[in-house]
């Protein structure tokens, strides 16, 4: 390996270091978000009964046959059917039973006329509605006109007609969004076994930094990563913890980290990675005993080391990275440079892919598209870096094949504002140099 690493080298010996957490058992909403790891299989039919999918009147059909406004069929109405109704009365032959949505089909009955087909129990023409039980109870008894016929089974809904007992609701590998916790729930699943979601603790170090809110000193700044790398891990699935600003302090920052091993699956730093004289992240970390050693030999943990190592990567921005696994659980720790874009945009390349890993989510990586570079001037890449410059993507029109992509700011990697207004980051290969507009490039979509 030479003394600079590609981004792709990096990566891929963070990865080897990482396996993705133990599986636990979580209540439903707390597994939002997290990857399935068993198949859930269906325990009862749902709908569990057949129900009525309209407010109306539960019938045989042999009595509404040729039913019209006419010439209505009048039947006997011997009470309400509500949704959760236990017991049933049986329909017979000349009667109905008034029914709500989702309510059970009484025995007897075939099929629902929906309200609006009948005169409501009023005596008069067709009605739109029911008239609430609170106002006429007398509904729920006397006589109904039905004004139109209906066939067996029209307007039920079919016990197991959305799933069937024993087959597979979700497969292990699903990933929980609202509507996977939503048939769940349905089911009847409390609690389900997933890969919990990491947690981040996050700081940042710099003398220089002030939370915001707080008014700046002379020479002082606010402290902007440790919220992009907190807002970002929780867009990523992870349960961040931010640890305000460590000060340029060795030791200080040794036993913070220390402190926090005990609640974290990751740690993320910002700053103190470079080469000045007040770089304490490498200062503190670098030495093999900074930390308690992992116990016994992990097998899956390629790779393991007791301290961070730092190194250059051909990137920009990005270059000073560490990595390293520390202290008793061998928790993996990513250090990344203090400049905010490249805080920023070593987030998206090294942390979220992490993270992914250790929810055993797949792809670990965005995704990538071709674009045309839009815009008005060519653009140039230091020789022999990764380039990921600040874009704003345009997806494909209807005719088009390629979308396009136009540079948001420039290349410095201290421009916040701009960083703001961009959605995508523009891939440029280490040997490219320059890049005019109509050139295709690849693209990182962000979200
Ligand atoms: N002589 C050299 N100097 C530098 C090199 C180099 O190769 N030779 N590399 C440069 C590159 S590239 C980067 S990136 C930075 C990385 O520096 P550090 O990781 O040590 O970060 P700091 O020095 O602590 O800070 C850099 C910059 O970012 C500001 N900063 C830091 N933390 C925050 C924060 N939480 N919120 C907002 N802004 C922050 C800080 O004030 C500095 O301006 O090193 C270059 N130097
Ligand atoms: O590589 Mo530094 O990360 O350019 O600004």
């Amino acid at each position: 390996m030479s003394d600079t690493w590609s981004v792709d080298d990096h990566l891929e010996d963070i990865l080897r270091g990482i396996r993705p957490l133990d599986p636990i058992e979580l209540n439903l909403l707390d597994a939002q978000g997290c990857v399935l790891v068993e198949d859930v299989i269906v325990p009862a039919p749902l709908p569990p009964f057949d129900n009525s999918s309209m407010d109306g009147y539960a019938v045989r059909t042999a009595d509404v046959e040729g039913a019209s406004e006419e010439f209505p069929a009048v039947l006997t109405v011997i009470g309400d059917v509500a949704a959760g109704s236990g017991g049933l009365p049986t329909v017979a032959s000349g009667q109905a039973a008034r029914i709500m949505t989702g309510a059970p089909l009484p025995p007897g009955a075939e099929a629902v006329v929906p309200v609006e087909w009948t005169d409501g129990g009023t005596g008069g023409g067709p009605v739109d509605a029911m008239r609430a039980h609170s106002h006429a109870p007398q509904d729920a008894t006397g006589q109904v006109r039905v004004h139109r016929p209906v066939v067996p089974r029209q307007h039920v809904r079919a016990k197991g007609s959305d799933v069937r007992p024993g087959t597979v609701a979700l497969r292990a590998g699903t990933v929980l969004g609202p509507t996977q916790v939503g048939l769940l729930a349905a089911i009847g699943r409390g609690s389900v076994t997933v890969r919990p979601r990491p947690r981040v603790v996050v700081l940042s170090t710099g003398s220089e930094l002030v939370a915001p809110g707080e008014a700046l000193g002379p020479g002082q700044i606010h402290d902007a990563n440790s919220y992009v790398l907190t807002a970002a891990a929780r867009a990523a699935g992870a349960i961040p913890y931010r640890v305000g600003a460590v000060a340029d302090d060795a030791e200080t920052l040794r036993s913070t980290i220390e402190d926090q091993l005990i609640r974290a699956d990751l740690i993320v730093t910002s700053g103190g990675v470079s080469v000045g004289a007040y770089d304490v992240v490498k200062e503190a970390l670098s030495r093999v005993e900074a930390f308690a050693p992992g116990g016994e030999d992990d097998e899956h943990l390629d790779g393991a080391r007791d301290a961070v190592e730092f190194r250059k990567l051909a990137m920009q921005p990005g270059k000073p990275q560490g990595f390293g696994l520390i202290g008793p659980d061998r928790t993996p720790i990513l250090t990344l440079p203090g400049n905010p874009v490249s805080a920023y945009v070593s987030f998206e390349l090294f942390v979220r892919p992490a993270l992914r890993a250790l929810m055993g989510r797949e792809p670990l990586q965005r995704d990538t598209v071709r674009a045309r570079l839009t815009g008005e001037a060519a653009l140039t890449s230091p020789e022999g870096k990764r380039q990921f410059l600040r874009g704003a993507y345009t997806p494909p029109g209807d005719e088009e094949e390629l979308g396009g992509v136009s540079p948001v700011g420039g290349a410095d990697s201290h421009l916040i504002a701009a960083l703001a207004q961009a959605d995508a980051l523009i891939d440029v290969p280490e040997k490219t140099t320059r890049l005019a507009p109509g050139d295709e490039v690849t693209v990182i979509p962000l979200d």
